[in-house]
This record gives C-alpha cells, sequence and structure tokens, in this order.
C-alpha cells in the first residue's frame, strides 16, 4: 500500500475548496453534510484509514480510483492491517437478552476513534423499481448464484441463515422469506440505495436511542460500500457498541440502555450522561466524553437516513407503550432485571471504572485470534461474486 502521509486528505481539500470559494451573504457555513457530499462527488479519489499499533491514524490519501480495486484486493486477501484493526477491536457476543448478539469492544478506547472499517462480507443488489415479492424472488436468485463455500461460510457466521440450505438451484417459499428477513435485518443499504451490504462485525451492532449511542456508522460511497463505524463516546473493554439505527426498523425497538423507544434518551438517562460529564470534567478528563453533542450525532446519522420518519401502526404504537412501561419499570431494578445495562454496570446509577488511558492491550487481547470471515477469495481480477453478479444484471439496471 502507496505511503500517504504526507498529501493532504481528501476531506481537508474540500473543506479548502469550500473555503476559498466566494460564499454569498447568506449562505451559512458548510456543515458536515456538505463536506461529505462534495467528498462523495469527488469521484477519482477515496479516504483510506490506516492503524498502526492498534492506534489509528486516519491517513489522509488521494488515491486515483483505478488502484482502488487493487489496493482492496490486497487487503482482502493480506494481512491487512485494517483486518486486523477489525478483528483485535471488536468481536461479537451474546448480550444474553432478547438483542440475541452484540458487538462489544475489546479494549478501552476514547471518542472519534474508528473502531471499524469493514468491507460487505455479502451485498445484494435491489433493483428498487420492484415490488416485496419479486425483490425476495431477486435475493433468492443471488443467494443461489453463490459457490456453496461462500453460502456455507455465510450459514457459519450468521445463525440466521441456518435455515436457508446451500448448494440449491432454488429455495421453498419458507427458505425464501427466511433469507428476505435475514437480509432486511442484517443489511445496511448503500448511499445510493441499490445495494443491501452485510458486514461480518458491524451487522452485528444493535440499536440505541441517539443519546445513548457509543457509536456512530458512514458508509463509502463507492462499491465495495467500505462502513466506518467511529466512538462518539469513550468505551471501556467489554461494553457493547450500539449505534442509532435511523430507520423504521429502528423506531420499533427499545434503546438497549434507556429502554427509550423514541430517538431521544430518557430523563434519567440523560441525568446519567450530565453526572458523568461532570464527573468527566471533574477529573480532568475531555469533557465531551460522555455524551455526544445532539448535533453531531444527527449530522452523521441523518446522511444515513434510510427513512424520512417513523410512521408507526396502531399495533406498533401498542407495543411501544407497552415497552415503555415495562422498561420504565425495569429501571428500578437491579442488573439481574434490567437487561440491557452494560457489563460493567452493577446498576443504571454506577458510573464506569476509570482506566488508564492510552490503553495497553492485555496479552489474552493480543494472543485471541477470532476469524474474519472471507467470503470472497481473492483473484487478480477481484472477486468472483460481485463480477458474477454484475454479468448477471448487465443490461438490466436503468
Ligand atoms: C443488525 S441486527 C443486530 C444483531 C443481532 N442482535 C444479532 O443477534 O445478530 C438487528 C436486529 O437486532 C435486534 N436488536 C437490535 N437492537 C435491539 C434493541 N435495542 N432491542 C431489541 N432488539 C434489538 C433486532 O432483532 C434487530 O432486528
Amino acid at each position: 500500500m502507496a505511503s500517504t502521509q504526507d498529501s493532504p486528505s481528501v476531506r481537508d481539500n474540500v473543506i479548502g475548496q469550500i473555503a476559498q470559494e466566494p460564499r454569498p451573504a447568506h449562505q451559512s457555513i458548510p456543515n458536515f453534510r456538505d463536506i461529505l457530499s462534495q467528498e462523495n462527488r469527488t469521484q477519482s479519489s477515496s479516504s483510506i484509514f490506516v492503524v498502526v499499533d492498534g492506534k489509528e491514524i486516519p491517513k489522509p490519501a488521494k488515491v486515483p480510483k483505478e488502484s482502488i480495486m487493487e489496493m482492496e484486493t490486497e487487503v482482502e486477501g493480506g494481512d491487512s492491517i485494517d483486518e486486523m484493526r477489525n478483528e483485535f477491536a471488536a468481536v461479537v457476543q451474546d448480550t444474553k437478552t432478547r438483542r440475541g448478539y452484540g458487538l462489544y469492544a475489546t479494549s478501552d478506547l476514547l471518542p472519534d476513534h474508528l473502531l471499524l472499517s469493514e468491507q460487505p462480507a455479502l451485498s445484494f443488489w435491489m433493483p428498487r423499481d420492484v415490488n416485496m415479492a419479486n425483490m425476495r424472488k431477486e435475493i433468492e436468485a443471488q443467494w443461489c448464484d453463490l459457490l456453496i463455500h461462500e453460502q456455507e461460510a455465510l450459514r457459519e457466521e450468521f445463525p440466521k441463515l441456518r435455515s436457508v440450505p446451500s448448494g440449491r438451484r432454488a429455495l421453498s417459499l419458507f427458505q425464501s422469506i427466511m433469507l428476505f428477513n435475514f437480509a432486511l435485518e442484517y443489511s445496511y443499504s448503500s448511499p445510493d440505495g441499490d445495494f443491501a451490504n452485510i458486514y461480518s462485525l458491524a451487522s452485528r451492532i444493535n440499536h440505541a436511542c441517539r443519546g445513548c449511542a457509543n457509536a456512530v456508522r458512514r458508509m463509502d460511497w463507492y462499491e465495495p460500500h467500505r462502513i466506518l463505524i467511529t466512538l462518539i463516546k469513550p468505551v471501556k473493554a467489554g461494553q457493547e457498541i450500539l449505534i442509532h439505527y435511523n430507520t423504521m426498523e429502528g423506531s420499533k425497538l427499545a434503546c438497549a440502555v434507556c429502554g427509550s423507544m423514541s430517538d431521544r434518551p430518557t430523563r434519567c438517562q440523560l441525568l446519567r450522561n450530565k453526572l458523568e460529564e461532570w464527573r468527566l470534567r471533574l477529573g480532568g478528563r475531555d469533557a465531551r466524553a460522555s455524551v455526544a453533542t445532539s448535533a453531531e450525532v444527527v449530522e452523521e446519522d441523518d446522511f444515513n437516513a434510510d427513512v424520512p420518519g417513523p410512521r408507526l401502526s396502531v399495533l406498533d404504537r401498542a407495543k411501544r407503550l407497552r415497552n415503555k412501561t415495562v422498561l420504565r419499570w425495569g429501571h428500578l431494578f437491579t442488573r439481574e432485571g434490567c437487561d440491557w445495562l452494560h457489563p460493567w454496570q452493577s446498576s443504571p446509577w454506577q458510573s464506569p471504572p476509570r482506566t488508564p488511558y492510552p490503553y495497553s492491550p492485555s496479552p489474552e487481547i493480543v494472543s485471541s485470534s477470532i476469524p474474519i470471515l472471507r467470503v470472497q477469495p481473492p483473484t487478480d481480477e477481484g472477486s468472483p461474486v460481485r463480477r458474477r453478479r454484475k454479468n448477471r444484471f448487465r443490461g438490466t439496471r436503468t
């Protein structure tokens, strides 16, 4: 991978360009979304991140688009630092709650840390102009198009895929529906809305309200749509990583931390956030650590918004009311009755234990080797799955 340390970052360039352009008086200072959309329009470049000794160095890079495929082949196949970072930064574990599996940090990290930078393990092309039934058939066809060992690897990775057989030319209606539901549940829509991307680690992240989420997501505009998960709060080793889904699906889920059904935290959580902020301030730590400023979260999340806003059915509203009541009372109980607390909390009022920073990883973490799924074996011409799928749909896309 070419060293690009000295070159200015794409975003800096964009900011520079925006600053140089004469701006009409009525136009406000460009916000984060403007900068991102400018960046996305910079067709010939891509941002690359590199990690050295477990620390993220946002590597400013301006890479010609032609060389991106080459670099990614290198990353997919070799002992990439990027993969190492993902592997060591977070692990999938059973939350032992109704949330099922979740993603947990393996070390103590501060806000703004880029936790994951991951390529999709699988991406389904989602034609926009077809109805749900046809989309299900389309996804079924794409699944049947995969090689058996790719299907097997995915089935092993995601327990919810175990009812979907491998090596078949077609699926039964039940299997097809299971596959479709899996795709809807685990995928992040690409920024252009054309692909539903499923990631080994990022697709395991559970939902929290905006105030309680400790990370935000962003996705590369270009294929293969690498997802970037950045922390907005300090996390402790063993703490669950949570993002605000900001989708219709997310609006039906209770926040994993405070139980709020809206995108705002409960008052109790707000109070805890405030107390935590002051605790850190008094301790001379970075004050912005505790509470993500809503503005930041909104900026990043809105960029990823899949739907304009939640529109709940009567049944969903009734469920929401029921959950709200149950979860609110749950706060009165201890950890056993209150399964959304973080592992370090024995009660909702307890502050996280302090650990010195920078964190030096413990020997167990360094020596643990969590296999990373590589569904697409690297070849000289890129991934066979993607190539085959592209050929299949060539000429059919509008
Ligand atoms: C992207 S998956 C997350 C990983 C999933 N928990 C697993 O077991 O693999 C999204 C699904 O996780 C569950 N989930 C996520 N956040 C949740 C929450 N706060 N409360 C309850 N369930 C949640 C929901 O079933 C949702 O459809």
